[in-house]
């Protein structure tokens, strides 16, 4: 059974449909790319499903329960989580405390002395521990973004969405985001990836959509996506390898 199931979601904005209609299904332990080109809806897709808008029309389920109206701290709750494409840390905290505060979030009565373990659990699991002690203001570009997955991960997600977390990301800095994202996808959190790239999920994701105007374009794995027709000519009209 699917543990994120949208169906048939439009959500407008004015005259235009950023949703229109889209589809989407996410299994437990999955690892699912979604791209698309700018303005195609990924984005939107996530503040829908993350309970930022209510849809205009259609059905979200997460968990085995209907989730379209739910107001945002509770999908929060129940282990849906998101990172931003902008990380927002507090700066005046320490790297483990802006984690220990998340896991705090929302959450009744856990102990600090509690958050904190959880916080330096997960900030090993996104190999940044050795930064613990530190502000966020010292961190690189690629520390930022691990802080940010901690801090994603802190209220025990189940789901989680990745809002390009590769963006400004290269060389080793880039293989470094990819490689623990691998690794918390193998430790069983289910992940759907945003990104504008495909060559960025190729060789993570199991299977990728493909989003455009606002709806499921085309869906498959790396290859059947890539080798796709209606792929190749509306969205890329370049080889895969350059975009
Ligand atoms: N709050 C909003 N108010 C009005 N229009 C919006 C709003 N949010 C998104 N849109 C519009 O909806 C469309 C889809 O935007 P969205 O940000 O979801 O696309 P995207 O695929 O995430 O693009 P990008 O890769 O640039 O982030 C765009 O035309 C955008 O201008």
């Amino acid at each position: 059974m699917s543990m994120l199931e949208v169906s048939g979601v439009v959500k407008r904005f004015g005259g235009l449909a950023a949703l229109n209609g889209v589809e989407l299904s996410v299994r437990g332990g999955e690892l699912v790319g979604i791209i698309g080109p700018n303005g195609a809806g990924k984005t939107t897709l996530v503040n829908v499903v993350m309970g930022v808008y209510y849809p205009d029309s259609g059905r979200i389920t997460f968990d085995g329960r209907d989730i379209t109206r739910m107001p945002p701290h509770r999908r929060a709750r129940m282990g849906l989580s998101r990172t931003y494409q902008v990380p927002r840390p507090f700066n005046d905290l320490k790297v483990i405390d802006n984690v220990a505060v998340a896991a705090m979030y929302g959450s009744k009565d856990l102990p600090v002395g509690e958050a904190r373990e959880i916080a330096e659990d997960l900030l090993r699991r996104v190999r940044l521990a050795e930064r613990a002690e530190d502000y966020p203001e010292s961190l690189s570009v690629v520390e930022l973004r691990k802080l940010e997955l901690a801090r994603a991960l802190a209220q025990e997600a189940k789901l989680v969405f990745l809002d390009e977390v590769s963006a400004g990301l290269v060389g080793e800095d880039l293989r470094e985001v990819l490689s623990v994202v691998r690794e918390l996808h193998e430790g069983g959190m289910t992940i759907v990836m945003i990104e504008h790239v495909m060559k960025v999920i190729f060789n993570l994701a199991e299977r990728i959509v493909v989003m455009m105007n606002g709806q499921k374009l085309a869906e498959g794995t790396p290859s059947e996506v890539s080798s796709d027709a209606r792929v190749v000519e509306s969205y890329l009209g370049k080889r895969w390898s350059e975009v």
